[in-house]
């Protein structure tokens, strides 16, 4: 048996590590260990009780900042790292636990497998820190799992061995489609639907988070009729702005982020949403809800190209623009909703397990073998 090491930090890295996780332990030769950093506390909480998961090892966070995290963050992942002879370490996406996990096991030789790998913008500085951390990833890792041909072209491009680099799908439709599936969710409201609003990225707080807030207070006085849902961040950055603009506008719904199963039925009963968010860029596809991207640039351009997103910004007068015009042609709109989900087919998993088994088993035969 091949011990395997999931590290999680945030809410969107459990959601998507959930299905390899669930692959793995139903593989048959690999065990995995699932290990959460306490990078995101309650909101991970409702993410790893949705998916049931219950951490093998739970990290404790300290500090708020960033900075503080990460320091303490790797001191502990280091012992973890030196404890258990493990055959790889897993790791998802951009975020500081991410890169943590994957320089512990570059450190301590083990190999690092990247789930969504290659999405890029160039840019270090949008999306920050992320951009910067998922490039040095690349550096060090292993195994690169990219979610599109796009993506593996850029890691190519980047001069990643072409045999490290597979194109699986996003594993975010795997874990979608099973819970359309186990739990039935289905369109469950009359008429349009809502507007669906999250914001929380960090090059977004400030003015642009209040440009974004007075847009959506532009387009719900406008529409009375209109009901927006804005699950809104817990970090306190994003929440007060949030509330002080939209606060008192009884058509605007503000409420705590929503667990992952709420998240999915606000989703199929959208409208069209608006959001900065990577995940539901991926996901809203899906239930053929068209979205706009509260950014002014994005690394997952396929969406755009697709056709089922559009690129609205930050400014007020353009994302209140985008919106009346979504809302007054009917073929535009239609032909987001039909334009289909570029990010995957529900079995990135499985393709990732697949691969895994076939590198991973070649180490056991060799090992045997001397
Ligand atoms: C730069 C960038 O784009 N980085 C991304 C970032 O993630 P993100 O921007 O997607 O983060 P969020 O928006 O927090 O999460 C989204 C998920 O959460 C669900 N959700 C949301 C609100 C709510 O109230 N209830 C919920 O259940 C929602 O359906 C969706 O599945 O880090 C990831 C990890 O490394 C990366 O993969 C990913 O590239």
């Amino acid at each position: 048996m091949q011990d395997i090491l999931i590290i999680s930090g945030t809410r969107p890295e459990i959601i998507k590590l959930a299905p390899l996780y669930h692959c793995l332990r139903n593989s048959g030769w690999a065990r995995p260990h699932w290990l959460h950093t306490g990078q995101h506390g309650e909101m991970a909480r409702q993410m790893l009780g949705c998916f049931d998961i219950h951490p093998d090892i739970s990290l404790e966070r300290s500090g708020d900042g960033l900075c503080e995290f990460s320091t303490s963050c790797r001191g502990l992942l280091d012992r973890v790292m030196a404890d258990t002879a493990w055959s790889l370490v897993m790791v998802q996406g951009d975020t500081e636990s991410t890169f943590l996990g994957a320089l512990s096991g570059f450190h301590h030789h083990i190999p690092v497998a990247h789930i969504e790998a290659g999405l890029r913008t160039y840019d270090l500085e949008r999306p920050f820190p992320e951009e910067g951390l998922r490039q040095m990833i690349s550096r060090i890792a292993s195994f690169h799992f990219a979610p599109t041909e796009r993506a593996a072209q850029a890691l190519r491009e980047e001069a990643i061995p072409r045999d490290r680099i597979s194109v699986t799908g996003n594993t975010v439709i795997d874990a979608q489609q099973w819970a359309v599936q186990r739990y039935g969710i289905k369109r469950d409201i009359r008429g349009r639907g809502y507007l669906l609003v999250t914001a929380h990225r960090r090059e977004n707080w400030g003015s642009d988070l209040r440009e974004i807030c007075y847009a959506i207070a532009d387009v719900a006085n406008h529409h009375p009729e209109l009901q927006v849902l804005f699950p809104v961040h817990l970090n306190p950055t994003v929440s007060k702005p949030v509330h002080a603009i939209l606060g008192g506008l009884t058509n605007v719904c503000l409420c705590p982020p929503l667990d992952y199963l709420q998240m999915q039925q606000a989703l199929i009963d959208a409208w069209l949403v608006l959001t900065d968010s990577g995940g539901l860029q991926e996901e809203a596809p899906t239930f053929g809800v068209p979205l706009l991207v509260l950014r002014t640039e994005t690394e997952r351009p396929e969406a755009i190209e697709a056709g089922c997103a559009r690129l609205a910004g930050t400014r007020r007068t353009t994302i209140v623009n985008q919106v009346e015009a979504l809302w007054s042609d009917s073929y535009a709109y239609s032909a987001m909703a039909h334009a289909g989900n570029p990010f995957g087919d529900g079995t990135a998993s499985v393709r990732v397990v697949d691969r895994l088994r076939d590198a991973l088993a070649g180490n056991e035969r060799k090992r045997e073998a001397i």
